[in-house]
């Protein structure tokens, strides 16, 4: 089965709802808003580990605020069995605090954990709003020797996802990729979202492509399973599927074992 992880947002109530909905053998991610802080993603983060659930926080450069806080965070995971965490730049306004990307983040999460905690970093198949393609590029050379994998920036066409594996592998960029995919969530969520972040070229094309995607956007909600078979298909370079669910936590569609294989499905959409 291809490997899939589900991201959530700490949100209250949060790990009552997965706790109901998401089986136990799930790998969780729990990302850092700069309006919730990195004490809400901890905090989630701690319990799910404990319940039994392998869970992966996200922790954001620019939202802490000294090198004890991080230092408090890695004792934190260490003592809950937390194993992993995602470093990443952050969306917030820069405090006073000493990181001001995810470079140096990384840097003293090796340091301080001994290397026993590892970190996946974010790629940007469609670029981001306000770094150019080559700074982005530098950034991940520069940051992959202290990395795991490659997780990617929400994108709606499997071409753009693929293409930027590839370009990732020419440029020397060693890493897995994990293919960062929006759940079932309203279509308006999605388009508030894509918006900010910088991914509406992908959603276009989405919405332009035929009647099957014009279909899947037509609803009230998106549908992510053509994009995951897509990429099914091309587990050579593609090493998971990282879903942004919005906190809707129905089991992915994918991992029911009553799913068309990848080959079989693109098929009968061709
Ligand atoms: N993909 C995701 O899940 C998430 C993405 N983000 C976005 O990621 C951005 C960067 O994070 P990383 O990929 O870890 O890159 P990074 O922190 O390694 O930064 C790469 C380069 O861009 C510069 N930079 C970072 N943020 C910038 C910004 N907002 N404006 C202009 N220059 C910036 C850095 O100084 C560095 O030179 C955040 O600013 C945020 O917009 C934030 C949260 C989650
Ligand atoms: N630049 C950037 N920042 C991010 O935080 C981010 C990305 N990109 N790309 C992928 C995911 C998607 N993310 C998110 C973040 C928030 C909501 C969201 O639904 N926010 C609620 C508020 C939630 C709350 O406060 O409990 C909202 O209504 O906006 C969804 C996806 C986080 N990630």
């Amino acid at each position: 089965m291809f490997p899939t992880r589900i991201e959530i947002i700490p949100s209250a109530g949060i790990v009552e709802k997965v706790q109901a909905a998401v089986p136990l053998s799930t790998t969780l991610t729990i990302t850092c808003l700069p309006h919730h802080g990195i004490e809400r993603t901890m905090e989630a983060s701690v319990k799910l580990s404990l319940l039994g659930y392998t869970v992966i926080p996200h922790l954001s450069a620019r939202g802490l605020e000294h090198r004890a806080q991080l230092s408090g965070i890695l004792r934190g995971c260490e003592a809950a069995g937390i194993r992993e965490v995602f470093a990443i730049g952050g969306d917030g306004p820069q405090g006073s605090g000493p990181y001001r990307s995810s470079l140096p983040l990384l840097a003293d999460i090796a340091e301080y954990s001994g290397g026993s905690i590892t970190a996946g970093i974010a790629g940007y198949p469609e670029g981001h709003p306000s770094m150019s393609g080559l700074d982005l590029l530098d950034a991940l050379l520069a940051k992959q020797h202290l990395a795991t994998h490659v997780v990617t920036q929400m994108c709606f066409s499997a071409p753009t996802i693929l293409d930027y594996a590839a370009l990732l592998r020419r440029e020397g960029v060693e890493l897995p990729v994990w293919a960062g995919v929006a759940g079932a969530v309203p279509r308006t969520k999605l388009l508030a979202l894509a918006a900010q972040i910088g991914v509406r070229t992908s959603l276009k094309f989405l919405s332009n492509k035929g009647t099957l995607a014009r279909k899947l956007l037509g609803g009230d909600k998106y549908s992510p399973e053509g994009l995951v078979s897509e990429i099914m298909a091309h587990p050579d370079s593609i090493s998971g599927i990282h879903l942004y669910s919005f906190n809707r936590l129905d089991m992915p569609i994918w991992e029911r074992s009553d799913l068309p294989d990848p080959e079989a499905s693109e098929a009968a959409s061709a």
